[in-house]
């Protein structure tokens, strides 16, 4: 087993302190492009989360006392700090996550947006003066911070999406328990680390380290003085998250796992879809929630789209995220590797035939080619399961009204895309897919000023844009009488 130079923190982060677990128990963690284990990091349990969650309470008071002018300025040198980072945090992010270099440059710089956006939007809560009912009355509507907030969190994006929660939450004068996927808890602690650099006082954010998601989980969702839980993860987790939370009707904000249907209708223009599937399609390898899930092609173009796309993917690099050119990097470990193998055979026994790709990479180990497969059917797993991997599953349809019923049925709602020059096509149809999120002739369209979430089982609650930071607050009406 190598150990690869330790380039990072690799503690726990509770009330402005580096901590190691009570007992001293760690956990590897690996980089997924070699197996190397990069860092051995603390093994907290339920006793070092309780300690947070009281480290975030006793922090409370001081930073939602603060102007919401004070804490953007806080924000806003954080953005900073992670902007003049961006190099080390992304190589941190290969290190765990295996994308390539370029992506997880792109992941720092986003992670940082959210911050710039939280600064400017939490000076821009405002409560109402509602016109009074009663001449003797008053009707005030105030915005405070909902409280001691935690983060549970995955491993596709380890910076982004803790950036995308820790953003909202701290303008909104929150204080946070951030618990990040244990396959990539490093992207967090260096985030902490330059938190706490921007002037971000001890216990307002706090990161605890485990391999023993379960028992945190149920530490944070079962507290009652954690009053918030934002989770983003697959739909399995959300489900329990959400039924622990129930015991004390925490207020819950879902980013959930998606099956986007990618759609191209025979008035498209081809070229530029061929272009959207590949931006959207292996992206992180195919690894986001967004991520291109099912292609829907008419039948009149079907073949001439698939083509490009296999001969397009076929020419992605595939290697370690360090290397220079390499668009495709490993998958996250073993277990996703055999998930996609196993979408591909089910695919494959039932008639999908395959265009290009199809099995692992000659690199071996987490590599997987970035394969085209066309022939696919709504029968088959790779149609129904979120594959989480490169593969293009592509599937001919006749109609309009048969691309909808076949692109809303999944049970997840989270983004969806196609391709019209129909502007009357471009409505009925934008308006009749069942997902949060639709690109129209466009396949990249997340961003910190646009609501980020799904419908269905894809979750509730958005995050980025006005409405993120909503979910952090709680409405207080004030009525006074005798005026
Ligand atoms: N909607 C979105 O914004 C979004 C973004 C990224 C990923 N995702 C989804 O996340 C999934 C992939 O990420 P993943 O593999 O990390 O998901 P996951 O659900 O396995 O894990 C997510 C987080 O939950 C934790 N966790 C697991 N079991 C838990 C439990 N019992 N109690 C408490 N915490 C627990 C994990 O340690 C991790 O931190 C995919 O389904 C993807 O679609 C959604
Ligand atoms: O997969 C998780 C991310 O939310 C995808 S994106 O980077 O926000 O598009």
């Amino acid at each position: 087993m190598t150990r690869e130079p330790r380039p990072f923190r690799h503690q726990a982060f509770i009330d402005g302190a580096f901590v190691a677990a009570d007992n001293g128990a760690t956990f590897a963690v690996r980089d997924p492009a070699t197996g190397a284990v990069l860092a051995e990091v603390p093994d907290l349990g339920a006793a070092e989360t309780r300690r947070a969650i009281e480290a975030a309470e006793r922090a409370l008071p001081g930073w939602r006392g603060k102007l919401a002018k004070e804490r953007a300025q806080i924000l806003r040198r954080l953005h900073d700090l992670l902007l003049a980072d961006q190099e080390r945090l992304a190589q941190i992010i290969t290190a765990e996550q295996g994308k390539p270099i370029a992506e997880a440059r792109g992941e720092i710089a986003y992670a940082a947006a959210y911050f710039d956006w939280f600064a400017e939007e939490g000076r821009r809560v405002y409560g109402d003066v509602i016109p009074q009912q009663a001449r003797e009355k008053r009707i005030l509507v105030f915005k405070q911070a909902i409280g001691v907030t935690a983060a549970i969190t995955p491993w596709n994006f380890p910076s982004a999406m803790i950036a995308r929660k820790a953003g909202a939450a701290l303008a909104a004068g929150c204080t946070m328990v951030v618990k990040p996927a244990e396959l990539t808890p490093l992207s967090a602690i260096a985030l902490a680390e330059i938190a706490q650099r921007a002037g971000v006082p001890d216990g307002v954010l706090n990161v605890v380290t485990t391999n023993d998601p379960a028992s945190v989980g149920a530490e944070l969702t079962s507290n009652p003085t954690v009053r918030k839980i934002s989770f983003t993860g697959s739909t399995e987790v959300g489900k329990i998250l959400l039924r622990q939370a129930a015991e004390n009707v925490q207020k819950c904000s879902m980013e959930l796992g998606g099956n986007a249907p990618f759609i191209v209708f025979a008035d498209a223009d081809v070229d530029l879809a061929v272009k959207g599937a590949l931006a959207t399609k292996y992206r992180n390898s195919g690894q986001t929630c967004v991520c291109a899930n099912r292609f829907l092609v008419h039948r009149d173009v079907a073949e001439t789209f698939a083509a490009k796309l296999a001969e397009a993917a076929s020419r992605l690099k595939v290697g370690r995220g360090v290397e220079p050119g390499v668009v495709i990097g490993p998958l996250i470990e073993e277990a996703a590797v055999e998930k996609v193998e196993r979408l591909v055979a089910d695919a494959r026994a039932r008639g999908a035939k395959v265009l290009t790709g199809g099995g692992r990479h000659e690199l071996g180990g987490n590599f997987y080619a970035p394969t085209v497969l066309v022939d696919a059917r709504q029968d088959m797993q790779i149609f129904q399961e979120e594959i989480f991997g490169p593969v293009a599953a592509v599937t001919p349809f006749e109609d309009e009204a048969e691309a909808i019923r076949l692109a809303n049925s999944t049970h997840y709602g989270l983004a969806a895309y196609f391709y019209s020059r129909d502007i009357a096509r471009v409505f009925r149809v934008a308006e009749s897919l069942e997902f949060g999120m639709v690109g129209v002739n466009e396949s990249l369209m997340s961003s910190e000023a646009a609501p980020f979430g799904g419908v269905k089982q894809s979750g509730m609650g958005r995050e980025g844009s006005k409405y993120g930071i909503e979910s952090y607050l709680e409405i207080k009406y004030v009525c006074l009488g005798n005026m």
